[in-house]
């Protein structure tokens, strides 16, 4: 399936010949098997920062079993799944950041929730970032550069995503009256405003997944990037479907040991599998209409990522106080970049300028790379960005280069799946990725791996593990 996938995305990226592509793909194994005589990338920061290990809870369908639960409880299980697989002691955890993105109000600063409703000490700083899909990978890096100066030696980082329960407002107009009222000295005053009222003030206000500037929604604006790069329905399908087979393979094979099980009050048993992973034909696929662009768009509820819930975790520490603390790190936390464009034209497109540039900076080329895990917000976007990295066209209006950087290899792409399959809560998955990448490169034998996604505010990430060499995949 994978070769099926690699040739249909060849033709759609006007690759040159299918021999070119044969060609490099065998230099590529050559390269993987040779991966230990490639040289190690220098540290940047004067602390070796390692990625430990990490965690996640299921990550299931929005409005499933997790559904009754508050977010923070969530990112509770997720941070005592980290010590008790790491056995470290929650009191030689310096600091604690969380990312979010559609924040629950009550607990907006919800790492320090998180971490006082895990029974941390209450003199254990926690905060929390939000930087869309990207939050949890900002919540890495945050810690990454506070151990750098020195601040910190032992930071945990994660996110929380919870989309069964989201803030409603009431409209403004609502609200606006309800703090006049609030404010009001006199009977007479308040009874104006109550008359006041009237019916389009009880429309409520939902959030939305879609982008505060443009006002158009993810899909939407996937669709539009689809149609742009000429990425057909028939391939967004085929790369939707190729991403549930994967992760289902994955998944059945025990792969996902960053799973840790969740026990939900009044549910029997624990939930410890993703929900959300679902192999069906392409004939299921080709009948399901538009979700976004009605009603010839491409972009529909099987290759679009779906809404999940979802919590996960990491621990993150120089390599020295990992060696002291006895414990086995899994990767090396090489290099991060993060690039900012367009968020209409551009919106979904972070790894076609985040890859380009991270490869840049650490000197490291596309056949370095041993594990690719990038965020599948929607096949179509996915399409976009191969075809764009692929494009000399793009490289040199976009990225300021003379040629393209050239697609990755599919054979070691997003391998165990991805967002599309496994569920995307949002500020969860950058965590999901670093755990994929730390333990695809044991089993699948790399030393390199490169984490990349996009972000809503047209914002992306691209970060390089490398392999530690006591790293396991368990
Ligand atoms: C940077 C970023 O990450 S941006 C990305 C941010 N994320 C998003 O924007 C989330 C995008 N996704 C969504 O908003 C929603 O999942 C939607 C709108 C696409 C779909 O929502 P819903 O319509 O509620 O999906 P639902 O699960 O009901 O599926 C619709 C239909 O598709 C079918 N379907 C869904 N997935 C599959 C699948 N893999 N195979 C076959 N059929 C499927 C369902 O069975 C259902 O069929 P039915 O109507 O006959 O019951």
């Amino acid at each position: 399936m994978a070769s099926q996938i690699s040739k249909t995305l060849l033709k759609v990226s006007h690759v040159s010949s299918t021999a070119k592509f044969d060609t490099a793909r065998r230099a590529l194994s050559v390269g993987a098997a040779l991966h230990q005589k490639k040289k190690s990338l220098p540290d940047r920061t004067g602390k070796n920062v390692v990625l430990v290990d990490g965690v996640r809870t299921p990550f299931l369908v929005s409005f499933t079993d997790y559904a009754k639960m508050m977010p923070h409880e969530l990112a509770r299980h997720s941070l005592l799944g980290l010590l008790q697989k790491t056995g470290i002691s929650k009191d030689v955890i310096d600091y604690i950041v969380y990312g979010t993105v559609i924040q629950e109000v009550k607990t907006s600063n919800i790492g320090r929730e998180a971490a006082l409703a895990a029974g941390f000490s209450d003199k254990t700083p926690a905060h929390t970032v939000t930087m869309a899909c990207i939050s949890s990978n900002q919540a890495i890096t945050t810690g990454v550069g506070m151990i750098a100066a020195g601040a910190y030696d032992v930071i945990v980082a994660g996110g929380v995503e919870f989309m069964s329960d989201v803030p409603i407002r009431h409209s403004r107009k609502m609200r606006s009256l309800l703090l006049r009222l609030n404010r009001a000295k006199t009977p007479a005053q308040r009874l104006s405003l109550i008359a006041s009222i009237r019916p389009d003030f009880f429309a409520p206000e939902l959030p939305a997944v879609a982008e505060f500037s443009s006002g158009e929604t993810m899909g939407h604006s996937a669709d539009r990037l689809a149609a742009a790069f000429g990425a057909s329905r028939q391939e967004q399908d085929d790369y939707a479907l190729r991403s549930h087979k994967m992760a289902a393979d994955a998944q059945s094979k025990g792969y996902f040991t960053d799973l840790i099980p969740v026990k939900v009050d009044g549910k029997d048993g624990v939930v410890d599998k993703d929900n959300g992973i679902r192999v069906s034909t392409p004939e299921q696929l080709a009948k399901l209409k538009p979700a976004f662009i009605k009603p010839h768009g491409t972009v529909t509820a099987a290759n679009a990522s779906f809404l999940t819930d979802g919590a996960s975790a990491c621990l993150v520490m120089s390599e020295a106080k990992a060696k002291e603390l006895g414990l086995k790190p899994k990767a090396y936390l090489r290099d991060f970049t993060y690039v900012a464009q367009d968020p209409v034209d551009q919106l979904l497109l972070g790894p076609a300028y985040g890859i380009p540039k991270i490869l840049e900076k650490a000197g490291l080329k596309m056949s370095d790379i041993d594990t690719w895990e990038i965020h599948e917000a929607f096949a179509g976007q996915i399409l976009a960005n191969l075809k764009a990295m692929d494009s000399d066209w793009f490289a040199q209006t976009y990225l300021g280069r003379q040629t393209k950087v050239g697609a990755p290899d599919l054979d070691k792409w997003n391998k165990w799946g991805g967002s599309l399959s496994i569920g995307h809560p949002f500020a969860a998955t950058g965590v999901r990725l670093a755990m994929h990448t730390a333990h695809r490169l044991v089993r699948e034998d790399g030393q390199f791996g490169v984490i990349s996604a996009c972000a809503a505010g047209g914002q992306g990430v691209a970060m390089i593990l490398e392999r530690h060499p006591d790293a396991t995949c368990n």
